[in-house]
């Protein structure tokens, strides 16, 4: 007998008990396989988990559009009994629904409870250990006719859902609104990247997920150093509108850079959108964009996150901003940091513990890295800093929080004629003379610089929130200096809270949001690090670029930092 199901305004609800297959391992398609991984009832956090309905679905059950990968019509319910639609009527919904357990639910819309029973093959996500992995299963799904659409869905004909196809599309439209639900998606692999586990961690934990979606992925294996930069070069625009980057940082970092030295790279911009899955050693980009470092729950982002634009920083130094200046999406260090590379080599070696970090700090502060830094504020008082975080943070939530089309939203955070030329078009060249409304930070202070390091994204690395007040598209972004003279006592709390992120509160730490500086080095030794590369000794010029690259967030925005309650 075919499970039954109700289509509510949140999701699937499961009404019967019953097995489910293996999504990705199609041969289990026909033969269900009588035990599940994983227990059905977490996808209700509010649910008691019940272990003897493990292998069975618990009655009741919602599949929440967010987990849902596809639906496929299979015809109609051979089974179900459409002349008793009163049963619908005692399913509670246990999520994101009002009505208590055993109440009618109350759809807007419904002004009758005569359904229609279709038979869909549904794929969707189940935890299992720690990661998500697709499930298949056969449902009898009872639809009510006049369930009310969202408005971006409700032009189309699913509104008065017929046919099993229709009840099929109607719960994809549901599962993806406003999220283009046929991406076109090249999947960059280093199978260098995460000390060489990046092919298999993407084999195992994202391919299974894509390819269950109605997604096209194409794979390409990076096969030198700076390969994926002329991959990025040489990308099809008319193929693909998503670049996938199955690992580290440095990957990302290449496909942007090649895609800004691209004649056409206008275009490429409005077209492509570049994400990354957690494969590599460093995977900041996932942790603030995706908010996961798991390579699985990244895979379903990607399906079902919306397209924000982000600021990029553009970096010009002597050897060669004439060619190409370099964007950064990251970060950019100098001094202690930069020596030892807490995005790459340091990570490698001392895994990302904030002990390991503090302590590694602590040993080499003594050392001072002298410079001059010229900066152009876009906001220097921390006070005025909090203020303007949750002023941003709020027009994000309030964007997704009011009933706005979901065209319109999107339209809002990306479109595909945002950028024109003049959007890559630097205000400060690296030959002028500072100018005049820029800053110097006070000499005393750049003269025993400690750490200098400016970002864009909140999280450096896994428990490092170097910036917590880091915004994705409010056209700044953040500078911390630390000094070399600070004693002991302070600094090692200060390094020892940079999980929490809250360093930056602190007196001793330098904090700002820039438009633009220039640091002049005054060692004869040493590097910066951009995006974790390793750059020239020479005096570096960067100012942002808003707006400027597409990316995938979940709801618009980066990981909660929790910068606005930090006190
Ligand atoms: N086939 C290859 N051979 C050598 N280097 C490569 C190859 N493919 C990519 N790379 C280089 O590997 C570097 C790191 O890439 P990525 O960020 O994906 O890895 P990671 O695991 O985070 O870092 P790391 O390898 O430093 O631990 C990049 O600079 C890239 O140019």
């Amino acid at each position: 007998m075919a499970i039954r199901a109700l289509l509510t305004k949140d999701g699937i609800v499961v009404k019967t008990q019953g097995p489910v297959t293996d999504a990705y391992d199609t041969g289990a398609r026909d033969s269900p396989a009588p035990f599940l991984a994983g227990c059905f009832t977490c996808l209700n956090t509010d649910m008691d988990c019940d272990p003897s309905a493990v292998g069975l679905l618990p009655n009741n059950t919602l599949i929440p559009f967010r987990r849902i990968l596809n639906a496929r019509a299979i015809g109609p319910s051979p089974s179900t009994d459409t002349d008793s639609p009163r049963e619908s009527t005692e399913i509670s919904v246990r999520e994101g629904d009002s009505n208590s357990p055993g109440t009618v639910p109350k759809h807007p819309g419904i002004s009758s409870y005569e359904s229609l029973n279709t038979l869909v093959e549904l794929t969707f996500v189940i935890p299992q250990g720690n990661d998500i992995v697709p499930k298949k299963l056969q449902l009898a799904v009872e639809h009510v006719p006049t369930v009310a659409m969202p408005r971006s869905s409700a032009e189309s004909a699913t509104s008065t859902a017929s046919s099993p196809e229709d009840i099929a599309e109607l719960i994809l439209q549901r599962s993806f609104e406003g999220i283009n639900r046929h991406k076109s998606i090249l999947v960059v692999i280093n199978p260098y990247g995460g000390k060489g586990m990046a092919r298999k961690l993407y084999e195992a934990k994202c391919h299974p997920i894509l390819a269950s979606t109605e997604c096209s992925v194409d794979i390409a294996y990076t096969k030198y150093a700076r390969h994926a930069m002329d991959i990025a070069r040489d990308v099809d625009l008319d193929k693909y509108d998503t670049i996938a980057c199955a690992s580290g940082d440095g990957i990302p970092y290449e496909i942007i850079n090649g895609l800004f030295q691209r004649a056409d790279r206008v275009a490429a911009f409005n077209k492509l959108t570049v994400t990354q899955l957690p494969c590599g050693s460093g995977n900041a980009m996932s942790i603030s964009c995706h908010w996961t470092n798991n390579p699985s729950y990244a895979a379903l982002c990607l399906v079902k996150s919306i397209e924000s634009r982000i600021d990029m920083m553009c970096c010009s130094q002597e050897s060669y901003a004439a060619e190409f200046p370099r964007l950064s999406f990251l970060s950019q260090t100098y001094g202690v940091i930069a020596e030892s590379d807490i995005n790459t080599e340091f990570i490698r070696w001392m895994g990302p513990s904030r002990f390991e970090l503090g302590v590694a700090f602590t040993v080499v502060q003594g050392r001072k890295y002298p410079c001059d830094v010229y900066v152009k504020y876009a906001i220097k008082d921390k006070k005025d800093i909090h203020q303007h975080f949750i002023q941003e943070k709020n027009k994000t939530t309030v964007l997704f929080d009011q009933e706005m089309d979901s065209h319109e939203r999107n339209a809002h955070f990306a479109s595909d004629t945002d950028l024109t030329e003049d959007s890559f078009r630097l205000k400060y060249a690296l030959t002028d003379p500072v100018p005049d409304d820029w800053e110097r930070i006070d000499q005393d202070i750049t003269d025993n610089l400690q750490i200098f390091y400016t970002g864009k994204m909140p999280y450096m690395a896994a428990d490092t929130k170097f910036f917590p007040a880091a915004l994705p598209a409010d056209g700044s972004f953040d500078m911390v200096i630390t000094d070399s003279r600070t004693p002991l006592t302070k600094i090692t709390p200060i390094l020892l809270s940079l999980d929490k992120g809250t360093h930056v509160l602190e007196p001793e730490v330098i904090h700002a949001k820039l438009l633009a500086y220039r640091l002049v080095p005054k060692v004869s030794e040493g590097l910066f690090s951009v995006d974790g590369e390793k750059f020239p000794l020479e005096t570096m010029q960067v100012e942002v670029l808003p707006r400027l690259v597409k990316t995938l967030l979940v709801n618009g925005s980066y990981i909660d930092t929790e910068f606005d309650s930090m006190t």
